[in-house]
């Protein structure tokens, strides 16, 4: 069964040439793109679809969200709005709500925030557990976070739950958590920051995950500088992410990563993605993480939504794309990239055709899985000259139209 979608006015491919199309059309077959380029001469399919000279994007890639949690944490955004600063310790009042939630409910409450995700244009996604913090309800998070999301992040390096010895706690995380989690997850992260996990329970973590085969990730440098970067960087992680307070140094290590990578071809060695989380930045008043000088320095960005009950409760990526286009002085088409193929990127999903296993997720080529966001609007631009409007019109996952 195959769709053209035509009298697309502005086609935005996040593809190798990063190439913008005008008057376009795109033909999807099954879960692929077949083909693309000017609706002039695209070839017949089974149905069509007007866009009615609307935008299309791909769909956005969320590379960073913990969506498997119950409760709320209204008073502690009030408290902070009122003046208080953010601090790892809400993690625990998560975690007693989580702990005490069913199955049954945690599943639908993550169901439903990926249904919430889907239907504003997000389209591959990935999860962490981190509000279970222990070997029980860490490997139930990650059971759940499997059959709801693309891609499982285990987190048991979150928080070090209130009367745990900090590096007892970090042997159970590199121990009998790894284990218990280690068949739901691909991935790995650690809080790594004043308050939750020192520079050498981090590396011990890294180490550990490491050795298990998971890749790794690490949230760092949200609350100030430290070690989160330089670590990320020595590990070969694919993310480091927050990434608000960076030394020269940071950046420079962070750029240096990608020197074995050719972006235009896809080949070599992908480096550290910096992660950046603007609707975070906001909700906790830090400075937003600087995105435009990342960028000018030759880090590979991505924009992600972070969505959790703590620091950041949305999963709007349209929003964290306005505000990177408005504050962090992102161009429009930077910062569609960066919540896109930024995101394939720091999943090490940005590469695939027909003939590998899986096929890239957040850009638009032949052979590239057909994930495609149709906006209400003619052009990207909409997206931060219209803020906070809803702009999803039309989602394609995998070649199913889903909204
Ligand atoms: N910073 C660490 N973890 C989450 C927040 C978790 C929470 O406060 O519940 C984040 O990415 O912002
Ligand atoms: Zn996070």
């Amino acid at each position: 069964m195959s769709t053209l979608i035509t009298n697309i006015a502005e086609l935005m491919t996040q593809d190798l040439e990063q190439r913008v199309l005008r008057d376009a059309a795109v033909v999807i077959d099954g879960e692929r793109i077949a083909w693309i380029g000017a609706a002039g001469s695209a070839p017949a399919a089974d149905d069509a679809v007007d866009a009615g000279g609307r935008a299309v994007l791909p769909g956005w890639v969320d590379s960073h969200t913990h969506l498997v949690f119950a409760g709320d944490r209204t008073a502690e955004f009030e408290a902070r709005m009122a003046g208080e600063s953010y601090s790892a310790g809400g993690i625990a009042v998560t975690m007693d709500a989580t702990r005490r939630t069913s199955d049954f409910d945690l599943t639908r409450l993550a169901i439903g925030r990926v249904a919430e995700a889907l239907s504003q244009g997000t389209t591959y996604i990935e999860t962490k557990t981190g509000y279970g913090l222990d070997a029980e309800h860490e490997a139930r998070s990650a059971r759940i976070a499997s059959t709801i999301a693309d891609e499982v992040t285990y987190l048991g390096a979150h928080l070090v739950p209130a009367g745990s010895d900090a590096d007892a706690y970090t042997e159970e995380v590199c121990g009998p958590m790894l284990d218990a989690v280690r068949p739901y997850a691909s991935w790995a992260d650690v809080f790594c920051e004043e308050g939750a996990f020192s520079e050498a329970q981090s590396r011990r973590v890294l180490q550990a995950c490491r050795d298990a085969g998971l890749g790794l990730r690490v949230h760092g440098n949200q609350l100030g500088e430290g070690p989160g970067v330089r670590l990320a960087v020595e590990f070969g992680a694919a993310s480091v992410d927050h990434v608000n307070y960076l030394s020269d140094g940071d950046v420079a290590a962070l750029a240096g990563t990608w020197s074995g990578w050719d972006p235009a071809a896809g080949t070599g060695t992908r480096g550290t993605v910096a992660t950046c989380l603007p609707a975070c930045d906001l909700s906790t008043r830090q400075p937003l993480a600087p995105g435009r000088r990342l960028l000018d320095a030759g880090v590979q960005l991505a924009l992600a939504s972070n969505c959790n009950p703590g620091t950041s409760n949305t999963s709007s990526m349209a929003f964290c794309v306005a505000t990177a286009v408005l504050q962090m002085r992102l161009s429009v088409h930077e910062a569609v990239r960066a919540a896109t193929y930024g995101g394939a990127l720091a999943l090490h999903r940005d590469t695939g055709h027909d003939d590998d296993g899986e096929r890239a997720v957040g850009s638009l080529a032949v052979g590239h899985r057909a994930d495609l966001h149709m906006l209400n609007a003619p052009s990207a631009t909409h997206l931060a000259y219209r803020p906070g409007m809803p702009l999803t019109y039309a989602v394609w996952r995998a070649g199913v139209r889903e909204r």
